[in-house]
């Protein structure tokens, strides 16, 4: 049966994180049918091992399910799914572009948060059809009235829509795709006589190259056609192209509206940008469709190849995840301590985290990072000005007249009781309250003024843990502000290592300095001489600690008995030395680079 357009939905699930977007769209997986109950693993869609282990969506996935609807028509509906996290908004933007609708998941028993606000707003940028969901009706603490009156109230939506449903134990959530069918639209355009589709992601396959995610705009695809990339001209044949349906599964064709992939033997990577047009050399469109909001790194930060001469495989392991992670920047850059290495842009500390793990695991390159930073506005004495985000570039302080760091505006949604907590904790990270107001008579928002600098490190943690959790948070970047900043400098046995340097506000200096000295001497095995490190600004040393001469024998307290234990110990040492770098004289373990960041 050829698909009509008129039967396909496109939709994401948008939510704030932990609201159950993943278990929510599994449901709907295993009710379409496409796989065995057998094969449904838990959590399928988020299928990268690290968003398993700290169960998060990072990167956005599609699925195609069919469904049989009440009026006997057969629909594909086209599930785009989105991650939670505020680093990662820039990619439900991408997913939302590819959409004409949207469910969006209210958790019964936290209501309406941070984030669900941001992504509706994003969905509304979109001119989304909204359904509003309400889910976890199985918890004890579900308040289904409460999420009513906050889907009316925060959200403006009508809470006679919403559904009810538990995504653990599938109740209510039947209903969605009849009312998916209903209440969004089908794809518009299609019939303009020419090709037109949008890149909303990739991914690299081993054996068969470049695999393209796209949305069809105008026209239809099939193998052997020509295509043709509207940003730099390159042409391809078509191999294949498909729908995701956990696995690719190939089609004959694929029409306007539909969301699929298209293989055509693209062995250059960089011919494939996400947010670029596709369209093909015999039905060319004249216009290239606006691409995505760009994503702006904020967080800056170097990586080094442990072992020299994996230099190769870095630079290689960067450029295909670059093509799975749109928002990852990266250019060369060289330390004195570390030798060859690339400066990256992040969307934030998570991600920064998510892509050394991913160079680590999926590339197998061991990674040292140095001190992540923002950008900071520069005003010279001769009235220059440069931004600069990495801290080796900072000039002599004799030069500078002005300098300023990028502040956020930031929201923050918490049950008012916990109002005092924030208040605390937003003025430890040097933020200024704007003002508040009452969202329900008991849950507030509360906006504040902070240093993007001291937000990418604790911060979220710390929101977290003084409102149990209940404290919900979004910000947008907010320009720049003057600031007194200082260059932090680590001397270790004689000798400034330049991957450790770190920018921070005076007040800051000399607490970081403290701590990261402590670290440093808890993460540097003992070598055979005593070793001296100091913390410094400028020539005045402000901190100090001493690692004193190696005992030889690391077995030695285990007090006999125990060969196992003996055992382990040896392999740990063997495994630590890999992940060493000789600086200077001294051996510096990988993990001592970051701990010099760490503040309890
Ligand atoms: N009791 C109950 N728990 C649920 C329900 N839906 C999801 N959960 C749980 O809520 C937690 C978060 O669910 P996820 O599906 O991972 O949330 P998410 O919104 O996808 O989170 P991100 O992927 O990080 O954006 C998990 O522990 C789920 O088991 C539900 O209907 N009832």
């Amino acid at each position: 049966m050829k698909l009509n357009k008129k039967n396909i939905r496109n939709f994401s699930i948008i939510a704030h994180i932990d609201h159950g977007k993943s278990t929510l769209s599994d449901r709907l997986i295993q009710l379409s049918g496409i796989i065995s109950e057998r094969d449904m693993k838990e959590q399928i869609l988020d299928s990268m091992d690290i968003e398993r282990e700290r169960g998060i969506t990072i990167k956005s996935q599609t699925v195609s399910l069919p469904y049989t609807a009440q009026d006997g028509k057969t629909y594909l509906l086209n599930l785009i799914d989105t991650p939670g996290h505020v680093d990662f908004s820039y990619e439900v933007s991408r997913a939302l572009a590819s959409c004409e609708g949207a469910l969006i998941l209210v958790d019964a028993s936290q209501g309406v948060e941070a984030q669900t606000l941001a992504n509706l707003y994003l969905a509304m940028e979109h001119d989304l059809a909204i359904i509003p969901v309400i889910n976890k009706i199985d918890l004890p603490s579900a308040e289904i009235e409460w999420a009513k009156e906050q889907i009316e109230e925060d959200l403006g939506l009508d809470s006679d829509d919403a559904i009810l449903v538990s995504a653990k134990t599938g109740i209510g959530v039947d209903k969605i795709f009849e009312i998916i069918v209903k209440k969004i639209p089908p794809p518009v355009s299609g019939d303009a006589g020419f090709f037109k589709a949008l890149v909303f992601d990739s991914h690299y396959d081993a054996f068969r190259g470049t695999i393209v995610h796209f949305r069809i705009f105008e026209g239809s695809i099939k193998k052997g056609e020509k295509i043709q990339f509207m940003s730099n001209n390159a042409q391809y044949k078509v191999e294949e192209v498909g729908l995701f349906q956990i696995v690719r599964q190939p089609q004959d064709e694929l029409i306007a509206g539909q969301v699929g992939y298209f293989i055509a033997g693209i062995k250059n990577i960089s011919d494939v940008k996400i947010g670029d047009t596709v369209t093909m050399a015999d039905k060319r469109c004249d216009k290239a469709m606006a691409g995505f909001r760009e994503p702006t790194p904020v967080v800056f930060s170097s990586m080094y190849p442990v072992a020299s001469d994996d230099y190769e495989e870095l630079t290689e392991a960067l450029e295909k995840l670059k093509l799975n992670d749109a928002s990852l920047i990266y250019e060369k850059d060289s330390s004195v301590a570390l030798g060859f290495g690339y400066r990256c842009g992040f969307l934030g500390l998570l991600h920064l985290e998510v892509v050394q793990e991913r160079l680590e695991r999926e590339y197998n390159v061991s990674l040292i990072l140095t001190s992540p930073s923002v950008m900071y506005e520069i005003t010279y004495t001769d009235g220059t000005i440069k931004i600069i985000d990495n801290p080796v570039q900072y000039p002599d302080p004799a030069e500078i007249s002005r300098v300023r760091e990028p502040f956020i505006k930031a929201s923050i949604i918490v049950p008012d009781k916990y109002m005092g907590n924030v208040m605390q904790v937003c003025h430890e990270f040097r933020g200024v309250s704007k003002n508040y107001q009452y969202l329900t008579s008991n849950r507030m928002e509360m906006k504040f003024e902070l240093p993007l600098a001291e937000v990418v490190y604790e911060f979220y943690d710390r929101l977290k843990s003084v409102t149990q959790g209940y404290g919900s948070f979004d910000y947008e970047i907010a320009g720049y502000q003057e600031t007194d900043l200082v260059k932090l400098d680590f001397i270790i046995n004689g000798e400034r290592v330049d991957a450790l340097s770190q920018l921070i506000h005076r007040d800051k200096a000399e607490a970081r300095a403290r701590t990261a000295c402590k670290k440093l001497r808890e993460e540097i095995p003992r070598q055979q001489f005593k070793i001296p490190i100091q913390g410094a600004i400028g020539g005045k040393i402000i901190s100090r600690e001493t690692i004193s001469a190696f005992r030889k024998d690391v077995t030695a307290k285990c007090y006999g008995g125990d060969i196992s234990r003996k055992r382990k110990l040896l392999e740990k040492q063997k495994k630590g030395k890999k992940r060493m770098k000789m600086v200077g004289s001294v051996e510096i373990p990988q993990s001592a680079f970051l701990s010099v960041l760490k503040t309890d």
